[in-house]
């Protein structure tokens, strides 16, 4: 997996950027951005370095949201992956309090996780607020967007029962998964297939136009160092308890 850069450079790679040259971009595989967002210490980065590397970080560092990326075999084809962690979202007098940064990650990306944890009844409120945001941002309702209910694992000290996350899925017409980033790999892997799958069905059907303009420059600072870093500290931390959390 690669660190590639920082959330406030999405800008230089949006849509209208550089087009490739038509004949590198066909040998190019497939890319695919998906933004996770959701409310603070929900586990999106746990999540996505659980998506990406199998591997669970234990630690928790509120962080202003990362780039990944990585290239994926999902049903025999290859697909370059960029996932964007973005900071924690959090609700102002019943409006999102949401920044530019975060707005840009989600015109930015072709389909959306939405996470929430089921130890934080807040971060289930924040739910359909960003739900209608996401909307807001890419009209024409065509952007696959799943809820993903995070720390299944900690059902002693939940504040919202699973079915309501899955009720309100419904109502949205998403996709719901409820996992344990900490305890499984599966789920997660599933969640982000689908929306794989989805963005790849609907770049298949689309113009050639509208393919073009979602092949972006390749990032082009890869930095190792903050998720070696992370890395560490899990491995190192020998037992994590809940009260880590
Ligand atoms: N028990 C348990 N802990 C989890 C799970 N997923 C994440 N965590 C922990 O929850 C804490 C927060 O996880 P992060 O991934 O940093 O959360 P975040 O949503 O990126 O937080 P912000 O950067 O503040 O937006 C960390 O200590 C994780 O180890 C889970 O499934 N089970």
């Amino acid at each position: 997996m690669r660190l590639t850069q920082s959330m406030c450079t999405i800008a230089e790679c949006a849509p209208g950027g550089d087009a490739c040259p038509a004949a590198a971009a066909a040998a190019r595989p497939r890319l695919v951005k998906i933004a996770v967002v959701g409310g603070s210490g929900v586990g999106k980065t746990a999540l996505v370095v659980r998506f990406l590397t199998r591997r669970f970080i234990g630690d928790y560092e509120r962080n202003a949201g990362n780039l990944y990326s990585r290239h994926i075999q999902i049903d025999g084809e290859m697909l370059a992956i960029q996932v964007q962690d973005t900071p924690g979202v959090q609700v102002h007098e019943h409006s999102l309090d949401c920044n530019e940064q975060l707005n840009r990650c989600i015109r930015w990306a072709d389909a959306l996780v939405i996470v929430f944890s089921i130890t934080d009844y807040k971060s289930y409120e924040l739910l359909s607020h960003l739900y209608h945001h996401v909307r807001q941002l890419h009209p024409g309702n065509t952007v696959p967007v799943v809820i993903v209910a995070n720390k299944a694992d900690l059902l002693h000290i939940k504040e919202v029962e699973p079915q309501h996350g899955l009720q309100l899925a419904n109502m949205l017409g998403c996709t719901f998964y409820e996992v344990s980033v900490s305890e499984n790999y599966n789920d997660v892997f599933n969640a982000f297939h689908l929306l794989c799958k989805e963005v790849s069905k609907q770049q298949t059907t689309s113009t050639p136009e509208r393919r073009r303009t979602s092949l972006i420059p390749r990032p082009k600072s890869p930095n190792m160092q903050d998720l070696k870093r992370r890395f560490k500290q899990a491995l190192s931390a020998k037992v994590r308890t809940v009260t880590s959390v």
